[in-house]
């Protein structure tokens, strides 16, 4: 999607970033780019470099080496006129006292040169019947709500979102997913930091992970670190009645190292259905319905701990 003054693809483009804090380099030079319109979901455990890196990329912090543009220009030498142009939501904020919601949203609205229209701002965010309570009276998940209303009325075509459901219960995580996803229709281009693997799922389209200030991996969240081609993993109990010995050879074949002792069995196969044919055929004849049955592919998580697991067990 095109905005006014803007007809480039890439909002972000990084190459060689580095950032070091004394003698400890923090961000090892790291190289990313992030198109227009996309959610882009910014992953790694903690002190992996990603809190850095945004600040970096929002203009809060001078890097010490690399290439940095964002929305065309160098962060580091913007000025208000690019600072328009980019929303922040950081992980905590401070409502103004005494003032409503829509008192709150008017007011930063009056920062910006061509800020969107206060009611449909509310609307947005799924604030429109709080519009007249006080602001600090919101809840937790509310109060979310109302920080992101403040970073769009500005009319950002880049937000930059820091853990934005960090807190809140399952449902008004799934409120906030549909508001994030939202911004789509809007052609705002979304930074996303999370440290929920499930949060980059449902609401990324490219996943980069940063580990110890390195990029180990990045991709869509379907293909990261190879997950499409990942062997599927079947789980189940052996019917009662039955032996290891009793399965098809082709099932046999498949168990897992390690996996034929316990109550439930775990089987790896790159084609499931090799397996679960002969699987299915041979519990059938005995008269059992396998209930527990699972297959499953490894999950955004599972890649995620293994991309990352080195500096997991240097932190431990
Ligand atoms: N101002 C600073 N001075 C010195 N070291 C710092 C400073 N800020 C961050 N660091 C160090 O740099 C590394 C990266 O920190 P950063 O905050 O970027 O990580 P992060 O990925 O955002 O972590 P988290 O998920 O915990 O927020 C950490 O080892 C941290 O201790």
């Amino acid at each position: 999607m095109t905005r006014a003054g803007t007809t480039e693809d890439v909002v972000i483009r990084v190459c060689g970033l580095r950032m070091r804090y004394g003698p400890f380099e923090a961000v090892r030079g790291v190289d990313l780019e992030v198109r227009r319109g996309e959610i882009f979901a910014f992953l790694g455990p903690n002190g992996a470099g990603k809190t850095t890196t945004v600040e970096i990329l929002e203009g809060y912090r001078r890097r010490t080496a690399g290439e940095v543009s964002v929305l065309g220009e160098d962060p580091q030498r913007a000025g208000p006129a690019w600072r328009a142009r980019i929303g922040v939501v950081l992980q905590e904020s401070q409502p103004e006292r005494d003032l409503t919601v829509a008192e709150c949203v008017r007011l930063y609205a009056g920062y910006y040169p061509a800020p969107r229209p206060v009611g449909e701002v509310l609307e947005l965010v799924g604030l429109a019947e709080q519009a007249d309570s006080t602001a600090t009276r919101l809840s937790g998940g509310q109060r979310r709500r109302l920080d992101v209303a403040l970073s769009l009325v500005g009319d950002p075509e880049l937000l930059f979102l820091d853990e934005p459901t960090t807190g809140f219960d399952p449902s008004a995580r799934r409120a906030a997913w549909d508001m994030i996803a939202g911004l789509r229709s809007l052609g705002v281009t979304v930074f996303l930091t999370t440290h929920f693997m499930d949060e980059a799922e449902h609401l990324a389209d490219r996943v980069t992970v940063i580990a110890d200030g390195l990029i180990v991996a990045e991709g869509t969240p379907e293909t990261i670190g190879g997950r499409e081609r990942a062997a599927a993993e079947i789980r189940f109990s052996l019917p009662p009645g039955t032996a290891l010995a009793d399965l098809p050879a082709p099932v046999l074949a498949a168990l897992a190292d390690g996996e034929g002792d316990g109550a439930r069995l775990l089987l790896r196969a790159d084609r499931p259905l090799t397996v679960l044919g002969p699987l299915a055929g041979w519990a059938e004849s005995l008269g059992h319905d396998l209930l527990d049955l699972e297959v499953r592919r490894p999950s955004l998580e599972d890649v995620y701990l293994a991309l990352t697991a080195n500096e997991r067990e240097a932190a431990a």
